[in-house]
């Protein structure tokens, strides 16, 4: 039996790290575990404008503990009126490592998202032609399209005619949680790929009503049937590389949850790398653990791996039932439940 795991130091493709006191108390979760995270921009307002990214990049860097190993990857949120000159000379800047695509209220803090994608035609040429990843929630937001659907609707309406209108544009399709998905960024060439979370390998749609309504498992793209997992879960263990690891950590304070109106988003930054070796393992596929978490990403990205290490332990241990306090108290994903891996170094 395996009883450590080291990998190449993962990255995290897609995060949510908030701002001020939430970000203060969550940041650290991701940079020990990673060297670098996708920060996604839906902050209220959200992150449009080279400047804005720079402040939130260095507000990032002063909430992480000294010395922490780690790089944030700004991302520049597109509205309908984004301008391509500007995206553009963030990204060779190297301020902005890519651009996100939410659909108009499709989730948490996306209501500057894009009504239209044909709005959009000026911003993704340019992108295209510079090689700037797109983003994308790929969810429809129409209120006759049943909210299992909203993925595979977006497939058929918005991404199918994307692929087709820009070739050469990198795009990630981010927390996918369909078997269309899969077979969507399967059927695509190299410059198409899809971030994982942890959940969505994890819990089918039971999990939030499991006894009565659980709220912090509910998060969007909301968890689908049994098949639609047990698809999301082998393409993640597969070790192709247009799968790679993004946890879309999303914390919200606990009243905010367990509300009767509550948010969307499942916090699993703190057992994030721990979560995922435990799929892999159950999958008897350890061996792909190193490219789904350290090396696919990177590929993708153009970017170089990194250079440490992190190693797991096989030890029990219990996730805590809430972490931090007052505005900043979160319930973790898996809390009260025991793992089976440890980040150890
Ligand atoms: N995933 C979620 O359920 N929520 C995210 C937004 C997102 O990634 O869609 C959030 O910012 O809370
Ligand atoms: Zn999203
Ligand atoms: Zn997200």
């Amino acid at each position: 039996m395996t009883t450590t795991i080291t990998i190449r130091r993962p990255d995290d493709w897609h995060v949510h790290l908030r701002d001020g006191a939430m970000l203060d108390a969550v940041a650290e979760y991701t940079a020990r575990q990673f060297g670098r995270a996708i920060v996604m921009p839906n902050l209220s307002p959200p992150v449009t404008t080279v400047a804005a990214a720079q402040a939130y990049r260095g507000r990032i860097m002063d909430a992480v503990p000294q010395g922490a190993d780690f790089i944030p990857l700004m991302t520049c949120y597109l509205t309908d009126d984004a301008d391509p000159s500007e995206i553009a000379r963030g990204f060779q800047d190297g301020v902005f490592t890519a651009c996100k695509l939410y659909p108009a209220n499709a989730t948490t803090n996306s209501a500057h998202g894009v009504t239209d994608i044909r709005k959009l035609t000026h911003v993704l040429e340019a992108m295209e032609r510079i090689g700037m990843p797109l983003l994308i929630h790929g969810e429809v937001t129409d209120s006759d399209v049943d909210i299992f659907d909203r993925e595979a609707v977006f497939i058929e309406r918005t991404l199918v005619p994307l692929v087709r209108d820009y070739p050469a544009l990198k795009i990630v399709l981010e927390h996918i949680t369909t078997a269309d998905a899969v077979d969507f960024v399967e059927g695509s060439g190299p410059q198409v790929a899809a971030t994982i979370t942890p959940q969505h390998m994890i819990i089918n749609r039971n999990a939030i009503f499991a006894g009565g309504i659980r709220p912090h498992n509910y998060c969007l793209p909301i968890a689908k049937r049994e098949r639609h997992r047990l698809a999301v879960r082998k393409a993640g263990v597969s070790g192709l590389p247009s799968f790679f690891l993004g946890t879309d950590s999303a914390p919200h304070e606990i009243g905010r949850k367990q509300s009767a109106c509550g948010c969307a988003g499942i916090f699993n930054a703190p057992f994030a790398i721990e979560t995922y070796a435990q799929v892999f393992e159950e999958e008897d596929a350890l061996d792909n653990f190193e490219a789904f978490a350290s090396l696919n990403g990177p590929a993708f990205y153009g970017l170089p791996v990194n250079e440490g290490t992190v190693t797991l332990e096989r030890t029990d241990h219990v996730v805590p039932g809430t972490l931090g306090e007052g505005e900043t108290c979160v319930v973790p994903f898996h809390a009260g439940e025991t793992l089976r891996w440890k980040l150890v170094g």
